[in-house]
């Protein structure tokens, strides 16, 4: 098992990583014993891992909350009747809430407890690629809203992350091949020796083989824990890890939030984003040609859905990272280096989406 920190300071917390951990949960977080103890989770991972989980916890008082399977339950809908079950069960603020799933359930658990009684503790068990490399860590928590995605939430650190690589032998390809957009994301953004590497790994990530897995899983948690660390509220460097996600939070909302993963919305707004460094000269064609073939190879979409321009800026003009009215975007200038910039050129950015469409 290998043990990352989050450094921030009075709430840094670790990150666990490993095979079997699942069946090391109360070894490794021993002040949940004799808590109350809210799991939510949905009937897809529930039905796999759930029995597993409350068995570490015997002596716990022990409440299930199943959400829906899908990135369209990640709603105030749901968020309120979380927080009804709860308040009926009579659950103090010295209760803790277990995230047992992907980001979907990661993200919307880590709202119910940052806002139950104004805030308890909160623990993340990923169960997908993408929550165990990215949504886990960092605190965002968040539902969507029809207007737009995760635009009701808190910057919430768990007191805890706990990784058990070994659940990802059951995830579907498709959502397996979601989690490597993110993994990719941390190579264009920061690293280019990780991004060289994950080129040299199509096929040892595809065949999910388990020390590959293991090694790009602890480096994603590694770069983004120091990014969280320099910048966790998103005043500076941490804006990075957005990359793509201008573009695929709009796909996402724009299609109802059912037609397109978050995965291959990242990936999709990750092509239209090297596409508008290069027009702008920031990004030469030779890395714009090596981002697009490696997320070709590890099965993610390169081209965005047809979409009318008034729809891209509708969803556009509603993302967090919009200062002062303007539309900011991360671009990558160069593999392992990217930089967040305000004052595009609206005909290339049009055109960026057009070209990738
Ligand atoms: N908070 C953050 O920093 C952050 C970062 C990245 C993404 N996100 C959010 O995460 C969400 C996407 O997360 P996701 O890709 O994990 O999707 P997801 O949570 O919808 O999970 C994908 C599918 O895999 C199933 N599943 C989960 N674990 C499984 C397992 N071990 N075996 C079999 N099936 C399993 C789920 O039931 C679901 O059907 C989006 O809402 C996105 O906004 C948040
Ligand atoms: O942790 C971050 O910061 C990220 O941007 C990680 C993203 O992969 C993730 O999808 C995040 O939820 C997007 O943040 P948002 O602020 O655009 O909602
Ligand atoms: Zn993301």
């Amino acid at each position: 098992m290998q043990t990352l920190t989050v450094q921030l300071d009075e709430r840094s917390y670790p990150i666990f990583i490993g095979p079997q951990l699942l069946d090391q949960a109360a070894e490794l977080l021993p002040e949940l014993a004799q808590r109350q103890l809210l799991i939510v989770t949905n009937h897809t991972v529930g039905d796999l891992y759930l029995v597993r989980l409350q068995q570490q916890f015997s002596a716990a008082r022990v409440l299930v909350h199943y959400i829906g399977d899908g990135e369209q339950f990640k709603s105030l809908d749901s968020y309120a009747a979380i927080m009804s079950d709860l308040i009926g069960a009579g659950f103090n603020r010295d209760c803790a809430v277990l995230a047992l799933g992907g980001g979907v359930v990661g993200d919307i658990a880590g709202f119910v407890a940052a806002t139950y009684q104004r805030g308890v503790d909160f623990y993340q068990i990923p169960t997908t690629l993408l929550a165990q490399v990215d949504s886990s860590v960092g605190g965002k928590t968040a539902v969507n809203h029809p207007g737009g995605k995760n635009l009701i939430g808190a910057f919430y650190q768990p007191r805890a992350v706990l990784i058990d690589c070994d659940v990802l032998n059951s995830l579907a390809p498709r959502d397996f091949y979601c989690g490597l957009a993110e993994v990719v994301k941390y190579g264009i953004i920061h690293d280019a020796d990780f991004f060289g590497w994950l080129e040299q790994q199509q096929q040892a990530l595809l065949a999910r083989d388990s020390a590959t897995l293991q090694y790009a899983i602890a480096s994603s948690c590694r770069i983004k824990a120091d990014i969280v660390a320099a910048d966790e509220r998103e005043q500076d460097v941490r804006a990075l890890l957005n990359l793509g996600h201008t573009f695929g939070h709009a796909i996402e909302a724009a299609n109802d939030y059912n037609q397109w993963r978050h995965g291959e919305a990242v990936a999709a707004g990750t092509v239209i984003a090297s596409r508008l460094a290069v027009a702008m000269q920031l990004l030469s064609a030779s890395d714009f040609r090596r981002i697009v073939a490696l997320l070709q190879a590890l099965q993610l979409p390169v081209k965005a859905p047809a979409m009318p321009w008034e729809t891209w800026l509708q969803y556009m003009q509603r993302d967090k990272k919009v200062k002062a009215g303007k539309l900011r975007f991360v671009l990558p200038t160069a593999i392992g280096k990217s930089k967040l910039l305000t004052d595009c050129d609206e005909e290339l950015v049009a055109a960026a989406i057009a070209d990738a469409s």
